[in-house]
């Protein structure tokens, strides 16, 4: 377990400068993170902000070009097996034996472990007794992410990643799916960092959330922060004189207070809206000035998480 009592203050996950390259290219630029422990961190961004690359370094599996980082009190690039038996690792596309039994995979794996979680009871924790038997490639797609996330928590990680976990994911089974999270962050005290380009997704699960933008991460904060730091800004409407007015402002208060003494009392159908996660992400991501299909990504996926 995470020492909490000594280091309650550490972060569990702290990065300072984190630079990846890939032949040319430098797709992370400066990457500043920090997940303190029992979080529902999310890592937020359009495609190709590197999301996928930063969680990989985090997790030991891709070599950083420069930059400090510590997971779990050590540098994932000398992480040993025991450090590697607190991580749990739900990646995007896992590779597998589709002719598997659910159960047999399951308590296959457990032995790997060495403090394993019972394999009946995960099964049924994660919904899944009625397809112990059945062969890995008959099950849905949820059913599917959910035996993902049964074996990432199978050896009890103290932190868990999941890697944009609801891709393709009904309605219904997103649910579910952000219920399970949910519950193992506030039942089981588990750290959870999840990648993901849904607004909607990160606004439900997360304590606090990171926006990267173009390989850096433009804020990290509460959503309250993030909402603080956006570019977007408050809408004011009121009615004066009989006619519906409205107005942008960083200052919200600020204009109540100059209507209010401008009507000389309380300002008829006063009304402050403070902007969206939606409207902040999309400020931080046109005000980061990068090019217009990056902003059009964006878009696009606040317009799919909004369907
Ligand atoms: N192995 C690789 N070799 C070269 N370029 C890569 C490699 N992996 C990723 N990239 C590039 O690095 C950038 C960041 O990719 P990454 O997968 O980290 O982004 P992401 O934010 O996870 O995107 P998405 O939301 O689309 O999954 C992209 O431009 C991608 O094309």
């Amino acid at each position: 377990m995470y020492d909490r009592g000594k280091r309650m203050s550490d972060p569990l996950i702290r990065t300072r400068g984190l630079r990846v390259r890939y032949g040319r290219t430098e797709v992370l630029r400066g990457v500043d993170l920090e997940v303190r422990a029992g979080e529902v961190f999310a890592l937020l961004g359009p495609n190709g902000a590197g999301k996928t690359t930063t969680a990989e370094v985090l997790e030991g599996f891709r070599r950083r070009s420069a930059g400090e980082v510590t997971v779990l009190g050590t540098d994932p690039e000398h992480g040993d097996e025991a450090w590697r038996g607190r991580i749990g690792v739900v990646l995007q596309d896992w590779r597998d034996h589709p002719r598997w039994r659910v159960r047999r995979l399951v308590a296959h794996l457990a032995e790997f472990h060495a403090r394993p979680r019972d394999p009946d009871e995960l099964l049924d924790a994660l919904g899944l007794t009625g397809q112990a038997d059945q062969p890995i490639g008959t099950l849905s797609g949820g059913q599917r992410r959910r035996l993902d996330v049964a074996l990432g928590i199978l050896g009890r990680p103290d932190l868990l990643f999941l890697d944009e976990p609801t891709t393709g994911f009904d309605p219904e089974a997103r649910r579910e799916f952000h219920g399970l999270v949910e519950r193992l962050a506030r039942e089981q005290g588990m750290t959870v960092v999840l990648t993901t380009h849904d607004l909607a997704e990160a606004e439900r699960l997360a304590d606090r959330i990171a926006v990267l933008v173009g390989g850096r991460v433009a804020v990290q904060g509460t959503q309250e922060e993030l909402a603080a730091h956006a570019a977007a800004s408050s809408r004011v409407r009121w009615i004066e004189d009989g006619v519906p007015r409205s107005a942008r402002t960083s200052d919200p208060s600020g204009l109540a207070w100059e209507l209010h003494r401008r009507l000389g009392g309380p300002v008829p159908g006063l009304e402050i809206r403070r902007p969206s996660l939606e409207e902040t992400y999309l400020g931080l991501v046109a005000g980061a000035g990068h090019a217009h299909d990056t902003v059009e990504s964006a878009r696009n996926t606040v317009e799919r998480s909004a369907a």
